[in-house]
């Protein structure tokens, strides 16, 4: 059996980064993945939908030309094509990793890996056609193989999640991967769950001309979040066509209809099943490695599992569902097996941002200290046309930034400077003597 120092099972952000920078620390590492380097990020998740919803947001913007004293006959997306560009981005994305891991010696294999009792990894040949498909070159595997580590990290990630008599058919009721490959627009579509990748979708299809309603059992929209901007989501994403339905179960799925326990029938073209994800478990083979009441696995605060050696990074432990995450705690395993003591991982700082129109980026800790500054006060903002948002900076009791939430069309790259401010433990009182250009939106933080 062939020994490393490290094996990772599976390539998507947390894996991928995790094994190049344990090969660039010189520890002998095998990344084993059975489908295609990026995992859901870059394959089905974050890549493709941000892709999608550009070009929609784009034509949104063109619907406004008029705004910008610019006369638009008349504007028309090729889906298709579209569709084609996503494609070929994901395969350059995918050749950028096989040569980031490449030189950076990782060796990569292809397969479907089991994790089996006393740290021994089997892998088999992936199935048929898939690995081919990731257009990576590949380290071909004829039979099975095994393979040990003294440190094996699980980064197998999380699929979606089934909900009780409502399985995708891959015809009507699609999940996240299957919506991605369907060609063509539906006239409405009906979205189960408006949790983050509901709400994503729903805008993109919505911009593009579907009427969309979005069934939830929750009685309010992404509780998480700060109200005041659920509410400039909702507004919006229902000025663009969207019908929410919130506080109703789904009694059956019947000939393309959704029945609801309220009495209501919704008929739709194609349903979109996203109501949450389940973690990526079924090659676990060795009972010493525990797993959560929700089925994905129990870490502690170093992201070791129950057995001594082995780690779950990414959305398998689900301590929090983003790309970014899963990449900051593969990184931060790796440190730690390289020292004595290990650092804190400390994840209370985690921004994330959802792709909507307008987006929603948060971060952080919300306290009672708040200042809020409307978008329209914005020079910038009133030049591009956009007065709907705020930005929300939150205080501790010594003035120290902790928290902020930011509502416009760039929220997403506006939060890195909140993110700066609060891992700097910048105070408010100081920030206010920073330069910001002008007229620019970082400005906004100004203010
Ligand atoms: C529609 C959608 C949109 C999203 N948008 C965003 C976004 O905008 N921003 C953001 O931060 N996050 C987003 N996410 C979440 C993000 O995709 C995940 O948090 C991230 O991909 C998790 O990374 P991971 O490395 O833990 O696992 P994954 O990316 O799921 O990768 C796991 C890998 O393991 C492989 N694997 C599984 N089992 C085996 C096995 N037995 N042997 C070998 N390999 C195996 C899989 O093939 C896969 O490649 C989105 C998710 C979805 C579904
Ligand atoms: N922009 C981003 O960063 C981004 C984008 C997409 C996904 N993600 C990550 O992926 C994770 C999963 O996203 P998600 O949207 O699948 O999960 P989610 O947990 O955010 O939302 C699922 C929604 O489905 C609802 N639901 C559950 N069962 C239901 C039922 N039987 N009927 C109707 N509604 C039901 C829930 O109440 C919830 O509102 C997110 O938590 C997020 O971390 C991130």
């Amino acid at each position: 059996m062939k020994k490393y120092d490290l094996l990772v099972i599976g390539a998507g952000p947390g894996g991928y980064a995790a094994a190049a920078h344990a090969a660039k620390q010189g520890l002998k590492t095998l990344l084993i993945e059975k489908q295609h380097l990026g995992g859901a990020c870059l394959n089905n998740g974050c890549i493709p939908v941000k892709t999608l919803l550009g070009a929609a947001h784009f034509l949104q913007q063109i619907k406004k030309a008029n705004l910008f004293n610019i006369k638009v006959e008349k504007a028309e997306l090729d889906f298709n094509a579209l569709l084609d560009r996503k494609n070929r981005l994901i395969k350059r994305l995918q050749k950028g990793i096989e040569i980031f891991l490449r030189d950076s010696g990782v060796e990569t294999l292809f397969g479907a890996a089991k994790l089996l009792p006393g740290k021994v990894v089997a892998v088999s040949p992936p199935s048929r056609g898939v690995a081919s498909a990731s257009g990576s070159e590949r380290t071909d595997l004829e039979t099975s193989a095994e393979y040990t580590a003294d440190n094996i990290i699980l980064a197998t990630g999380s699929l979606p999640g089934a909900i009780p008599n409502l399985q995708p058919d891959g015809q009507w009721l699609l999940d996240n991967i299957q919506l991605l490959q369907n060609k063509t627009i539906p006239s409405a579509l009906a979205v189960i769950g408006a949790g983050v990748i509901g709400l994503e979708f729903a805008d993109l299809y919505s911009r593009l001309g579907s009427k969309v309603t979005l069934i939830d059992v929750l009685p309010e929209l992404l509780p998480q979040e700060d109200r005041a901007a659920v509410d400039l989501l909702q507004k919006s994403l229902e000025r663009a066509g969207c019908r929410f339905l919130l506080n109703r179960k789904i009694e059956k799925a019947e000939n393309k209809t959704l029945y609801l326990n309220d009495g209501q029938t919704i008929a739709a073209e194609i349903c979109l099943l996203a109501a949450g994800r389940r973690a990526n478990t079924d090659y676990i083979l060795d009972p010493a490695v525990q797993k959560t009441a929700k089925g994905f696995v129990s870490v502690d605060e170093n992201l070791q599992t129950s057995l001594s050696g082995v780690y779950a990074i990414g959305d398998l432990n689900n301590l929090a569902l983003y790309a970014h995450a899963a990449t900051y705690q593969g990184l931060a395993v790796v440190d730690n097996l390289r020292q004595k003591s290990p650092r804190v991982i400390n994840q209370t700082i985690m921004p994330r941002v959802i792709f909507t129109s307008p987006q929603i980026a948060s971060i952080g800790r919300y306290t009672s200290q708040c200042q809020q500054t409307p978008l329209s006060l914005l020079g910038r903002a009133q030049t591009e046309n956009q007065t709907e948002g705020f930005l929300k900076l939150y205080t501790d009791e010594k003035d120290v930034i902790v928290g902020c939430v930011i509502v416009s069309e760039n929220a997403d790259a506006l939060i890195g400077e909140a993110v700066a401010l609060i891992n700097t433990r910048t105070k408010y009182t100081d920030l206010k003597n920073f330069i910001h250009p002008h007229p620019s939106w970082a400005e906004w933080f100004g203010l």
